[in-house]
């Protein structure tokens, strides 16, 4: 199991802070929305937790400062899903989704049958088996959605960062895939994805962590932090609050 803890972390882009003084503690078995409006920060600040961006502050995986972990050992403990990623090459799916074994493999080396066995099990969770053969360049963007979402799962890792993992994906799989993450968190993992869904950001997660100007200005559950203020104040809007077992709002309308 892993936590990653994040310290007054910083990021710096163009000449502009755009991540400021980030600090958040982020601990195994919780699925953790990363919320804010386009531009807030949400990618570069889960790009930095990762050492995929130069940054100031401190970053620890399971208690090892990050920038004494190789590259290998980082992507062994965290598996990412970067946002909108673009396919460049005429890989089958089964091919992409066991490059997602890549951390493992000592260097060419062939996959094991454990390796199979791992890139079956997130085909099948991922809802793309029956896809294995297709070229992923020829599929849909909801299609390659879940690919790219099954490649991470087969990385196996304690934790995982997934950035905008539902973009693209029907009503169905938003559900289907917010079901995967939160199965990942019951069963111990770290979960981090940046959401724009509020309805299932409220109905699947634990916690949110809400951003705005590159700051993190609201941090704990759902119910206690995603409010008709905040609401007003981070994205200009208003909405509808349902009651239930579990947290439900509705954007509505915009304020301004
Ligand atoms: N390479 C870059 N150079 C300069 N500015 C950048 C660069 N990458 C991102 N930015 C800026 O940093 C800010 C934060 O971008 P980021 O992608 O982290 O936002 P976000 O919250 O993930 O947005 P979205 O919801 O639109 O994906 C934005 O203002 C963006 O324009």
């Amino acid at each position: 199991m892993v936590s990653i803890v994040a310290d007054r972390v910083s990021v710096s882009l163009g000449g502009r802070q755009v991540v400021r003084e980030v600090s958040a503690a982020l601990t195994p078995g919780r699925l953790v929305g990363v919320l804010g409006p386009n531009g807030a920060g949400k990618s570069t600040l889960v790009r930095a937790l990762l050492g995929l961006v130069p940054h100031h502050g401190n970053v620890t995986i399971d208690g090892i400062a990050r920038t004494a972990m190789s590259r290998a050992a980082i992507a062994q403990a965290v598996a990412y899903l970067p946002q909108g990623q673009v396919l460049h090459w005429p890989l089958t799916v089964a091919r992409l989704v066991a490059l997602g074994r890549l951390p493992h493999l000592a260097p060419f080396s062939r996959l094991a049958d454990s390796d199979h066995a791992a890139i079956d099990h997130a085909m099948a969770r991922a809802g793309v088996a029956s896809l294995a053969d297709r070229l992923a360049t020829e599929l849909s963007g909801g299609e390659r959605a879940r690919v790219l979402l099954a490649r991470a799962l087969a990385v196996e890792a304690p934790a995982l960062i997934a950035d905008e993992p539902l973009a693209s994906l029907d009503p169905a799989h938003q559900i289907e895939g917010m079901e995967l993450l939160r199965a990942e968190a019951d069963a111990g993992r770290l979960v981090v994805a940046v959401l724009h869904d509020l309805t299932l950001a409220a109905r699947f997660c634990d916690r949110v962590l809400v951003m705005a100007e590159g700051a993190l200005v609201a941090d704990g559950a759902p119910r206690d932090v995603l409010t008709a203020e905040l609401l007003a104040r981070v994205y200009g809007i208003t909405a509808y609050f349902g009651e239930g077992a579990t947290p439900m709002l509705v954007p509505l309308d915009r304020l301004r």
